[in-house]
């Protein structure tokens, strides 16, 4: 058999006659269409082919790529892989799903199990506990329940059902990202990987070569100096998943995402909540006006209350029959505030990045506080801040924006660089979304961010709202208490931010974050047309509501379709 391989090399290809012989006995085509595999030559410094080595009983593929030495020139390299990803979780499942659509030999060296944080900790069994809480409620919401003329029984719950739905729900992503990844021919190869040099890793005892290698490792909970885990009263989001037990009072530190997806689930169980945040002020991350919103239907309605300003110094398991105890110290002085003695203590304070055991060592890689340097493409910087040749860094390790879906978009622009494809992700486009009942969700920057951004640049701001209770849909559910915002740039209709609280704001969110990431003005996005009666209408009512200076540019005629 012979192999065949298109090329489509860049004009500064200047490997030698020789170089090409070496490709000896494969066919060379000129159209893509005939080769039994194609290549597209990749960004500077490489250019490289991709040879098919017959195998008897077997076809083997080897990758062999033509390595810039620099100069023009080209140097063979032959390579196991044409990408190897360290890490099989969402980043690294996105960036191997796109690989292989790319016609890329790719392998996945996973520690652990397919899926990590996201989809075995993380986004996954929360989102299933909080499933759970929505209804919960709902259901014990008696106010609620009369308003649609309904009466229900007090609603109870079986603990261990709950926990089973989050751990079955886990179970099933996990093996259904696993089945994908196998059907598309990804290698999955166990162990921890470490980096031995630029294109070599090492797992187990076996070394494997790649042209291209992504890091794509994670993050851990962050747990701060003084604070004793236990995993029994003292826990971090990883115990609560597994919901042991439901304690009556639990102190959450930490009111950012975690934090208050897990208020919203321990309230419904019916625990009572004490937040304890270091910043000033409670959800410090959203909108603040934003934020305030929600903190009248989430935090002040519920049994929950909350120590700003201070910082949560030292923390001691429940041992002996004492109960969990918490030193609170001011954030600013570092002076002693308060103790609390409470049933259970979660930590919820941010996440650290996983790097442990990487060999980031042995290519001159240090990180900043924990995190890999990387440059707009993902490529990693080394100590120098010089680029580290054909490696990249996706996701949670490089503290860029710690979400799935950015970890996913980030491993398939990395495939699209590799490809030759010079695909910058917009990351002011990457929604964000936090599911509490309601939600609140966001894109671009806050108000105040915003404003800065106009003072230093000179431009003008437009920030229009609109209230849930215009909503015909979200009166018909009666759950109109929401609030939406729109902060553009009122000279050319440029959308800088949009942030959501209220009933399925986690959805809403997508026209806006499509729009940045399309570069769609709002001159055009009013035009779009919503079904009636749908939340989807609060977006349309913002959009209508804004007010741009600039010429507005009329829609463009589209001919009428004949639906018939
Ligand atoms: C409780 C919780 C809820 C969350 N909810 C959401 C949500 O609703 N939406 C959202 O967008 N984000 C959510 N997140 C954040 C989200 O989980 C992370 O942003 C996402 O998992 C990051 O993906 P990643 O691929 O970078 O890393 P991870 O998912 O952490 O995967 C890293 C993988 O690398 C493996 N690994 C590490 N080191 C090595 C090594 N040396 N060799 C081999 N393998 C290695 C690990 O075992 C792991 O499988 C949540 C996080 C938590 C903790
Ligand atoms: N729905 C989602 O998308 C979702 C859900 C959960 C987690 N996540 C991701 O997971 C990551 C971790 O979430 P998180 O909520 O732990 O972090 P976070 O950064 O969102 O919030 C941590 C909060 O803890 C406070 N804090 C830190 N140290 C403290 C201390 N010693 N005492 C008191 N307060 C302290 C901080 O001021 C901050 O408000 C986030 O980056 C987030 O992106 C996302």
């Amino acid at each position: 058999m012979q192999s065949s391989i298109f090329f489509n090399l860049p004009p500064s290809f200047s490997a030698s006659k020789t170089d090409l012989n070496c490709l000896n006995g494969i066919k060379l085509c000129s159209r893509r269409s005939e080769a039994l595999c194609s290549y597209s030559y990749s960004s500077v410094p490489v250019m490289r082919t991709k040879v098919l080595k017959p195998k008897i009983g077997s076809i083997r593929r080897t990758i062999v790529a033509v390595m810039s030495d620099g100069n023009g020139r080209g140097e063979l390299k032959e390579f196991d892989y044409d990408l190897v990803i360290i890490g099989g979780g969402v980043g690294g499942h996105g960036a191997a799903l796109h690989a292989v659509q790319k016609g890329l030999k790719t392998a996945i060296v996973e520690g652990d199990v397919i899926g990590g944080t996201c989809v075995n900790r993380g986004c996954v069994p929360s989102k299933a506990l909080l499933a759970v809480s929505r209804r919960l409620h709902e259901l014990r919401n008696e106010e609620h329940m009369k308003s649609f003329g309904l009466q229900v029984a007090t609603a109870g719950y079986d603990r261990q059902g709950i926990a089973d739905h989050a751990n079955n729900l886990a179970s099933k992503i996990r093996h259904s990202l696993s089945n994908s990844l196998q059907t598309l021919g990804v290698d999955i190869l166990t162990g921890a990987g470490t980096i031995l040099e630029p294109q070599k890793v090492k797992y187990g005892g076996t070394i494997i070569t790649a042209k291209d290698v992504i890091i794509a490792t994670g993050s851990v909970q962050a747990i701060p100096t003084g604070i004793e885990v236990d995993g029994k009263t003292v826990i971090t989001s990883d115990h609560v998943l597994k919901l042991e037990y439901v304690p009556d009072w639990i102190a959450i530190i930490g009111s950012g995402y975690i934090g208050l997806e897990f208020s919203d689930v321990y309230t419904a169980l019916g625990s009572e909540v004490t937040f304890v945040e270091a910043l000033d002020e409670l959800m410090p991350g959203f909108d603040p006006e934003i934020g305030k919103f929600a903190q009248k239907v989430l935090i002040n309605t519920r049994k929950i209350d909350y120590h700003t300003g201070v910082l949560a110094s030292k923390i001691t398991p429940a041992k002996n029959g004492k109960p969990v105890i918490i030193e609170l110290i001011d954030a600013k002085t570092k002076e002693p505030k308060d103790t609390l003695e409470v049933d259970a203590a979660l930590i919820a304070t941010g996440r650290t990045p996983f790097t442990r055991g990487l060999g980031l060592e042995n290519i001159n890689v240090q990180t900043q506080n924990g995190f890999v340097p990387v440059d707009e493409r993902m490529r990693v910087l080394d100590a120098n801040s010089e680029l580290v040749p054909h490696l990249y860094c996706i996701g949670d390790a490089n503290g860029k924006m710690m979400l799935a879906h950015a970890a996913s978009a980030q491993g398939i622009s990395v495939v699209e660089q590799v490809c030759g494809n010079d695909y910058v992700l917009n990351h002011l486009g990457i929604p964000a979304a936090c599911f509490t009942h309601p939600e609140i969700s966001m894109v671009g920057y806050t108000e105040p961010q915003a404003r800065e951004k106009a003072e230093n640049e000179g431009f003008e701001i437009g920030v229009v709202k609109t209230s849930f209770k215009a909503n015909t849909k979200a009166l018909a559910e009666n759950e109109a208490e929401g609030l939406a915002k729109l902060i553009y740039r009122a000279d050319n209709g440029k959308i800088l931010g949009v942030h959501i609280f209220g009933m399925h704001a986690a959805d809403l969110i997508h026209e806006a974050s499509n729009a940045i990431a399309m570069g769609t003005c709002i001159q055009d996005m009013k035009y779009a047309v919503h079904a009636h009666p749908t939340l989807s209408e609060v977006m349309d009512e913002l959009f209508k509501s804004a007010k741009v200076s600039s010429a507005v540019p009329e829609p463009v005629a589209v001919e009428k379709e004949k639906l018939v």
